[in-house]
Protein backbone atom coordinates (compact mmCIF):
# COMPACT_ATOMS: atom_id res chain seq x y z
CA UNK A 1 0.00 0.00 0.00
CA UNK A 2 1.37 3.61 -0.77
CA UNK A 3 0.06 6.94 -0.62
CA UNK A 4 3.33 8.56 -2.41
CA UNK A 5 3.23 12.94 -2.32
CA UNK A 6 3.65 12.68 -5.92
CA UNK A 7 1.49 10.45 -8.03
CA UNK A 8 3.03 7.84 -10.29
CA UNK A 9 4.09 9.39 -13.88
CA UNK A 10 4.91 7.77 -16.75
CA UNK A 11 6.08 9.47 -20.33
CA UNK A 12 3.02 10.46 -21.58
CA UNK A 13 3.09 8.48 -24.74
CA UNK A 14 2.90 5.25 -22.48
CA UNK A 15 0.09 6.55 -20.35
CA UNK A 16 -4.02 5.98 -21.52
CA UNK A 17 -4.64 9.55 -19.53
CA UNK A 18 -1.81 11.80 -18.25
CA UNK A 19 -2.39 15.01 -16.45
CA UNK A 20 0.28 17.41 -15.21
CA UNK A 21 0.19 20.36 -13.45
CA UNK A 22 -2.96 20.65 -14.20
CA UNK A 23 -5.79 23.55 -13.27
CA UNK A 24 -9.51 24.67 -13.67
CA UNK A 25 -10.51 28.07 -12.79
CA UNK A 26 -14.22 28.68 -13.41
CA UNK A 27 -14.63 32.29 -13.43
CA UNK A 28 -17.14 34.35 -10.82
CA UNK A 29 -18.60 37.59 -11.20
CA UNK A 30 -18.09 38.11 -7.35
CA UNK A 31 -15.36 35.37 -6.81
CA UNK A 32 -13.59 33.05 -9.01
CA UNK A 33 -13.48 28.84 -7.93
CA UNK A 34 -10.46 26.87 -8.36
CA UNK A 35 -12.21 23.56 -9.07
CA UNK A 36 -8.90 21.69 -9.74
CA UNK A 37 -5.52 22.53 -9.01
CA UNK A 38 -1.90 21.40 -9.83
CA UNK A 39 -3.44 18.17 -10.62
CA UNK A 40 -0.72 15.59 -11.83
CA UNK A 41 -1.77 12.09 -12.71
CA UNK A 42 -0.54 9.37 -14.71
CA UNK A 43 -3.23 6.33 -15.94
CA UNK A 44 -1.67 3.26 -17.22
CA UNK A 45 -3.35 1.52 -19.84
CA UNK A 46 -6.11 -0.96 -18.65
CA UNK A 47 -5.84 0.75 -15.47
CA UNK A 48 -9.15 0.89 -13.14
CA UNK A 49 -9.12 4.71 -11.54
CA UNK A 50 -11.30 5.99 -8.87
CA UNK A 51 -11.97 9.43 -8.16
CA UNK A 52 -13.06 9.65 -4.64
CA UNK A 53 -13.36 12.92 -2.46
CA UNK A 54 -16.22 15.17 -0.95
CA UNK A 55 -18.21 17.15 -3.22
CA UNK A 56 -16.89 20.10 -4.97
CA UNK A 57 -13.51 18.36 -5.43
CA UNK A 58 -13.24 18.58 -8.73
CA UNK A 59 -14.24 14.85 -9.59
CA UNK A 60 -16.44 15.83 -12.42
CA UNK A 61 -14.30 19.16 -13.48
CA UNK A 62 -11.44 16.39 -14.12
CA UNK A 63 -13.54 14.02 -16.21
CA UNK A 64 -15.01 16.75 -18.44
CA UNK A 65 -11.61 17.94 -19.08
CA UNK A 66 -10.80 14.33 -19.95
CA UNK A 67 -13.87 14.26 -22.08
CA UNK A 68 -13.28 17.67 -23.82
CA UNK A 69 -16.24 19.09 -22.38
CA UNK A 70 -14.15 22.02 -20.76
CA UNK A 71 -10.68 23.53 -21.35
CA UNK A 72 -8.37 24.04 -18.58
CA UNK A 73 -7.24 27.23 -17.56
CA UNK A 74 -3.61 25.97 -17.50
CA UNK A 75 -1.33 22.60 -17.25
CA UNK A 76 -1.34 19.37 -19.88
CA UNK A 77 -3.78 16.92 -20.34
CA UNK A 78 -3.12 14.31 -22.77
CA UNK A 79 -5.51 10.96 -23.56
CA UNK A 80 -3.54 8.07 -24.92
CA UNK A 81 -0.84 10.75 -26.19
CA UNK A 82 -3.59 12.90 -28.18
CA UNK A 83 -4.99 16.11 -26.64
CA UNK A 84 -8.01 16.23 -25.18
CA UNK A 85 -9.83 17.60 -28.50
CA UNK A 86 -8.02 14.71 -31.27
CA UNK A 87 -8.81 12.48 -28.38
CA UNK A 88 -12.79 13.70 -28.48
CA UNK A 89 -12.27 13.59 -32.55
CA UNK A 90 -10.97 9.81 -32.51
CA UNK A 91 -13.99 8.63 -30.35
CA UNK A 92 -10.84 7.41 -27.67
CA UNK A 93 -13.79 7.08 -24.92
CA UNK A 94 -16.97 6.61 -23.95
CA UNK A 95 -19.00 8.30 -20.79
CA UNK A 96 -21.21 7.31 -18.79
CA UNK A 97 -23.52 9.72 -16.85
CA UNK A 98 -24.78 9.62 -13.67
CA UNK A 99 -28.19 9.35 -14.82
CA UNK A 100 -28.37 6.65 -17.89
CA UNK A 101 -29.90 9.57 -20.14
CA UNK A 102 -31.43 7.16 -22.53
CA UNK A 103 -33.50 8.05 -25.19
CA UNK A 104 -36.93 7.15 -24.33
CA UNK A 105 -38.50 6.90 -27.81
CA UNK A 106 -35.44 4.67 -28.92
CA UNK A 107 -35.65 0.59 -27.69
CA UNK A 108 -32.75 -0.81 -25.70
CA UNK A 109 -31.54 -1.80 -29.12
CA UNK A 110 -31.87 1.47 -30.92
CA UNK A 111 -30.19 2.79 -28.29
CA UNK A 112 -27.07 1.35 -28.00
CA UNK A 113 -26.82 1.62 -31.80
CA UNK A 114 -27.37 5.28 -31.50
CA UNK A 115 -23.43 6.30 -31.12
CA UNK A 116 -22.67 3.82 -34.42
CA UNK A 117 -25.87 5.34 -36.09
CA UNK A 118 -24.13 8.82 -35.55
CA UNK A 119 -20.75 7.79 -36.82
CA UNK A 120 -22.31 6.40 -39.89
CA UNK A 121 -20.98 2.32 -39.39
CA UNK A 122 -22.18 -0.06 -41.79
CA UNK A 123 -25.78 -0.62 -41.18
CA UNK A 124 -24.86 -4.38 -41.58
CA UNK A 125 -22.38 -4.37 -38.89
CA UNK A 126 -24.37 -1.76 -36.43
CA UNK A 127 -27.14 -4.00 -34.96
CA UNK A 128 -24.74 -7.18 -34.87
CA UNK A 129 -22.30 -5.07 -32.55
CA UNK A 130 -25.45 -3.63 -30.29
CA UNK A 131 -26.41 -7.04 -29.44
CA UNK A 132 -22.66 -8.48 -28.40
CA UNK A 133 -22.23 -5.49 -26.16
CA UNK A 134 -25.71 -6.51 -24.71
CA UNK A 135 -24.93 -9.61 -23.92
CA UNK A 136 -21.82 -8.37 -22.28
CA UNK A 137 -23.85 -6.45 -20.07
CA UNK A 138 -26.33 -9.07 -19.57
CA UNK A 139 -29.16 -8.04 -21.19
CA UNK A 140 -29.72 -10.49 -24.00
CA UNK A 141 -33.93 -10.75 -24.27
CA UNK A 142 -34.23 -6.78 -23.58
CA UNK A 143 -32.99 -5.65 -27.13
CA UNK A 144 -36.90 -4.63 -28.12
CA UNK A 145 -37.98 -2.95 -24.59
CA UNK A 146 -38.02 0.73 -23.94
CA UNK A 147 -35.61 2.13 -21.33
CA UNK A 148 -38.66 3.16 -19.33
CA UNK A 149 -39.92 -0.53 -19.38
CA UNK A 150 -36.26 -1.31 -17.55
CA UNK A 151 -34.92 -0.95 -13.54
CA UNK A 152 -32.29 1.34 -12.63
CA UNK A 153 -29.77 -0.98 -12.57
CA UNK A 154 -30.81 -2.25 -16.29
CA UNK A 155 -31.15 1.29 -17.81
CA UNK A 156 -27.85 1.74 -16.15
CA UNK A 157 -26.24 -1.53 -17.80
CA UNK A 158 -27.98 0.23 -21.32
CA UNK A 159 -25.81 3.10 -20.62
CA UNK A 160 -22.62 1.01 -20.46
CA UNK A 161 -23.53 -0.67 -23.65
CA UNK A 162 -24.06 2.20 -25.26
CA UNK A 163 -20.54 3.45 -24.08
CA UNK A 164 -18.69 0.73 -25.03
CA UNK A 165 -20.38 0.54 -28.50
CA UNK A 166 -17.75 2.20 -30.92
CA UNK A 167 -15.11 -0.41 -28.19
CA UNK A 168 -13.40 3.25 -27.04
CA UNK A 169 -9.81 2.13 -25.01
CA UNK A 170 -11.11 4.50 -22.72
CA UNK A 171 -14.40 4.50 -20.37
CA UNK A 172 -14.77 7.78 -18.03
CA UNK A 173 -17.57 7.13 -15.32
CA UNK A 174 -19.30 9.69 -13.66
CA UNK A 175 -21.11 7.85 -10.35
CA UNK A 176 -22.90 5.72 -12.27
CA UNK A 177 -24.65 3.72 -9.44
CA UNK A 178 -25.00 6.62 -6.96
CA UNK A 179 -28.49 6.61 -7.54
CA UNK A 180 -29.56 2.69 -7.27
CA UNK A 181 -30.00 0.80 -3.90
CA UNK A 182 -26.58 -0.84 -1.83
CA UNK A 183 -27.58 -4.03 -3.59
CA UNK A 184 -28.25 -3.40 -6.76
CA UNK A 185 -24.50 -1.64 -6.70
CA UNK A 186 -22.80 -4.18 -5.37
CA UNK A 187 -24.09 -6.54 -8.02
CA UNK A 188 -23.35 -3.88 -10.78
CA UNK A 189 -19.92 -3.36 -9.21
CA UNK A 190 -19.23 -7.37 -9.60
CA UNK A 191 -20.47 -7.12 -13.42
CA UNK A 192 -18.28 -3.99 -14.25
CA UNK A 193 -15.08 -5.57 -12.64
CA UNK A 194 -16.05 -8.73 -15.05
CA UNK A 195 -16.75 -6.42 -17.96
CA UNK A 196 -13.28 -4.27 -17.32
CA UNK A 197 -11.25 -8.23 -16.91
CA UNK A 198 -12.88 -9.20 -20.23
CA UNK A 199 -12.32 -6.05 -22.59
CA UNK A 200 -9.13 -4.65 -20.78
CA UNK A 201 -10.65 -1.22 -21.46
CA UNK A 202 -8.70 1.74 -19.16
CA UNK A 203 -11.66 2.94 -16.62
CA UNK A 204 -11.73 6.15 -14.61
CA UNK A 205 -14.63 6.07 -11.69
CA UNK A 206 -15.89 8.56 -9.69
CA UNK A 207 -17.48 7.49 -6.61
CA UNK A 208 -18.60 8.67 -2.93
CA UNK A 209 -18.18 5.26 -1.69
CA UNK A 210 -15.41 3.85 -0.36
CA UNK A 211 -15.75 0.03 0.04
CA UNK A 212 -17.04 0.73 -4.24
CA UNK A 213 -13.20 2.35 -5.45
CA UNK A 214 -11.49 -0.34 -3.24
CA UNK A 215 -13.50 -3.03 -4.70
CA UNK A 216 -13.01 -1.50 -8.19
CA UNK A 217 -10.03 -0.29 -8.60
CA UNK A 218 -5.88 -1.08 -9.42
CA UNK A 219 -5.68 2.65 -7.63
CA UNK A 220 -8.06 4.84 -6.12
CA UNK A 221 -6.96 8.62 -6.21
CA UNK A 222 -8.40 10.80 -2.92
CA UNK A 223 -9.15 14.07 -3.73
CA UNK A 224 -10.17 17.21 -1.26
CA UNK A 225 -11.87 20.24 -1.80
CA UNK A 226 -11.52 23.65 -1.93
CA UNK A 227 -9.34 24.15 -3.69
CA UNK A 228 -10.00 20.84 -5.79
CA UNK A 229 -6.44 18.90 -5.26
CA UNK A 230 -5.29 15.20 -5.70
CA UNK A 231 -4.95 14.61 -1.75
CA UNK A 232 -3.16 11.19 -2.50
CA UNK A 233 -2.89 7.71 -4.03
CA UNK A 234 -3.58 4.63 -2.74
CA UNK A 235 -2.81 1.51 -4.74
CA UNK A 236 -5.06 -1.55 -4.47
CA UNK A 237 -3.28 -4.42 -4.02
CA UNK A 238 -5.90 -7.07 -3.65
CA UNK A 239 -6.09 -10.24 -6.10
CA UNK A 240 -8.30 -10.99 -9.02
CA UNK A 241 -11.29 -12.14 -9.52
CA UNK A 242 -12.47 -9.71 -6.71
CA UNK A 243 -15.92 -11.64 -4.73
CA UNK A 244 -17.80 -11.58 -1.70
CA UNK A 245 -14.90 -12.74 0.35
CA UNK A 246 -12.82 -9.88 -1.47
CA UNK A 247 -15.05 -7.65 0.70
CA UNK A 248 -14.58 -8.99 4.17
CA UNK A 249 -11.02 -9.50 3.62
CA UNK A 250 -8.67 -7.96 6.57
CA UNK A 251 -6.47 -6.85 3.82
CA UNK A 252 -9.60 -4.76 2.34
CA UNK A 253 -10.24 -3.16 5.41
CA UNK A 254 -6.95 -2.09 5.90
CA UNK A 255 -7.20 -0.26 2.23
CA UNK A 256 -10.93 0.89 3.33
CA UNK A 257 -8.92 2.44 6.27
CA UNK A 258 -5.86 4.17 4.25
CA UNK A 259 -8.78 5.71 2.18
CA UNK A 260 -10.97 6.85 4.70
CA UNK A 261 -7.96 8.55 6.10
CA UNK A 262 -6.60 10.64 3.39
CA UNK A 263 -10.27 11.64 3.03
CA UNK A 264 -10.20 13.15 6.68
CA UNK A 265 -6.95 14.80 6.39
CA UNK A 266 -8.98 16.44 3.16
CA UNK A 267 -11.35 17.33 5.25
CA UNK A 268 -9.02 18.36 7.92
CA UNK A 269 -10.03 15.89 10.76
CA UNK A 270 -7.58 14.54 12.78
CA UNK A 271 -6.36 11.25 11.77
CA UNK A 272 -6.32 8.33 14.04
CA UNK A 273 -3.55 5.62 13.96
N1 LIG B 1 -19.50 25.31 -15.00
C1 LIG B 1 -19.14 25.73 -13.79
N2 LIG B 1 -19.14 27.04 -13.47
C2 LIG B 1 -18.76 27.49 -12.24
N3 LIG B 1 -18.35 26.64 -11.26
C3 LIG B 1 -18.34 25.34 -11.50
C4 LIG B 1 -18.73 24.80 -12.78
N4 LIG B 1 -18.61 23.45 -12.73
C5 LIG B 1 -18.17 23.16 -11.49
N5 LIG B 1 -18.01 24.28 -10.76
C6 LIG B 1 -17.51 24.34 -9.38
O1 LIG B 1 -16.27 23.67 -9.33
C7 LIG B 1 -16.16 22.91 -8.13
C8 LIG B 1 -15.95 21.46 -8.46
O2 LIG B 1 -17.14 20.93 -9.03
P1 LIG B 1 -17.30 19.41 -9.49
O3 LIG B 1 -18.67 19.26 -10.07
O4 LIG B 1 -16.17 19.03 -10.32
O5 LIG B 1 -17.20 18.66 -8.09
P2 LIG B 1 -17.47 17.13 -7.75
O6 LIG B 1 -16.31 16.69 -6.94
O7 LIG B 1 -17.78 16.37 -8.96
O8 LIG B 1 -18.75 17.26 -6.82
P3 LIG B 1 -19.99 16.22 -6.57
O9 LIG B 1 -19.40 15.08 -5.81
O10 LIG B 1 -20.94 17.02 -5.76
O11 LIG B 1 -20.53 15.83 -7.93
C9 LIG B 1 -17.42 23.17 -7.33
O12 LIG B 1 -17.18 24.21 -6.40
C10 LIG B 1 -18.41 23.64 -8.39
O13 LIG B 1 -19.37 24.51 -7.84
Amino acid sequence: MSAPATPYTVGTDAAAVHLRNLNMVFRGAGSDTIALQDATLAIRPGEFISLIGPSGCGKTTLLRLMADLITPTSGELRIGGKTPAQARQAREYGYVFQAPALMEWRTVLQNVMLPLDVMNRPKATRETRAREMLELVGLTGFEGRYPWQLSGGMQQRVSIARALAFDPPLLLMDEPFGALDEITREKLNGELLRLWQDTRKTVVFVTHGITEAVFLSTRVVVMTARPGKIEGVVDIDLPHPRTQETRESPRFFELATRVRELLRKGHGFDVEE
